[in-house]
């Protein structure tokens, strides 16, 4: 009962969606059944048929989430940098009291700015003989697989432990909020490979040096890390010593 009325609903709100779609293709009460949340659940973020990013992700509601306004542009000429920074959200106290989160989903909503983000790294790393694109679970696997793809190199994820099937080698780490272990599957990479570091934010610094520790212990070259967000606070950049450290945007 609670499906075919639901269904009724959803057809009537998106009439431009699903009246353009074959009828088998349509919401049915069938497909709602398995699709049926609670009667509690309430989206994270609204349902919405435009394509564009919702004004509710973009405009934080009710002093939950903010923009932080200091948010500071590095290398300032190019003006894609303050698109991508101000498509970044900020959540405070997630997910811990004091932490200010820098949520980069609202980023991935913004196709422009996502686009963006990729090709800023994409125009550095070309032609610069990289062979490994490795990316740090979980944020580093949205970001390092375009950039692998458009520089022709392959991608190694850095994984979380027990995550990786085959053998491993691991590293444990320190984090703002905690303490954590890498893996990274053997045979991967080889001695004298090229690889660059992915990951979405820096702050102790404690996860680059984890997967730099890992491809250097396989005999890997680690050419620089990048990501799109550096707290400087917590000085990330001051842990990696002289391992070159490229980031778009910064809280300072
Ligand atoms: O510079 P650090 O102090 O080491 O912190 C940075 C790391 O923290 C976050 O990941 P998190 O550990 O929260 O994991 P997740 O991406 O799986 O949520 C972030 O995506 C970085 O990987
Ligand atoms: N403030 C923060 N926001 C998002 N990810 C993080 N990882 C460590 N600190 C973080």
């Amino acid at each position: 009962m609670q499906s075919a009325s639901l269904v009724d609903s959803l057809n009537s709100l998106f009439p431009p969606f699903t009246s353009s779609l074959p009828s088998s293709l349509r919401l049915q009460p069938r497909f709602l059944r398995i699709l049926n949340p609670p009667s509690s659940f309430s989206p994270a973020y609204p349902l919405h048929t435009d394509r564009s990013t919702p004004a509710s992700l973009r405009s934080p509601a009710a002093g939950d989430s903010v923009q932080i306004p200091e948010m500071a542009v590095k290398d300032g000429q190019d003006p894609r940098i303050a698109k991508i920074s101000s498509a970044i959200r900020v959540i405070p106290n997630f997910p811990k009291p004091g932490i200010m989160f820098q949520d980069i989903t609202t980023l991935l909503l913004d196709t422009k700015a996502f686009k963006d983000t990729i090709d800023l790294f994409v125009e550095r790393y070309r032609d610069k003989n990289i062979s490994v694109v490795a990316g740090v679970e979980a944020r580093g696997f949205i970001f390092g697989p375009p950039i692998a793809l458009a520089i022709g190199a392959k991608f190694v994820p850095m994984r979380k432990p027990n995550k990786l099937p085959g053998e491993v080698i691991s590293e444990e780490y320190s984090l703002e909020y905690g303490t954590d272990k890498m893996e990274m599957h053997v045979g991967a990479v080889e001695p004298g490979e090229r690889a660059l570091v992915i990951d979405d934010l820096i702050a102790t610094g404690g996860t680059l040096c984890a997967a730099i520790k890992l491809l250097e212990r396989v005999g890997v070259e680690v050419f620089e890390c990048a990501c799109v967000i550096e707290l400087p606070e917590l000085k990330g950049r001051e842990r990696l010593g002289e391992k070159p450290l490229f980031v778009l945007v910064s809280s300072a």
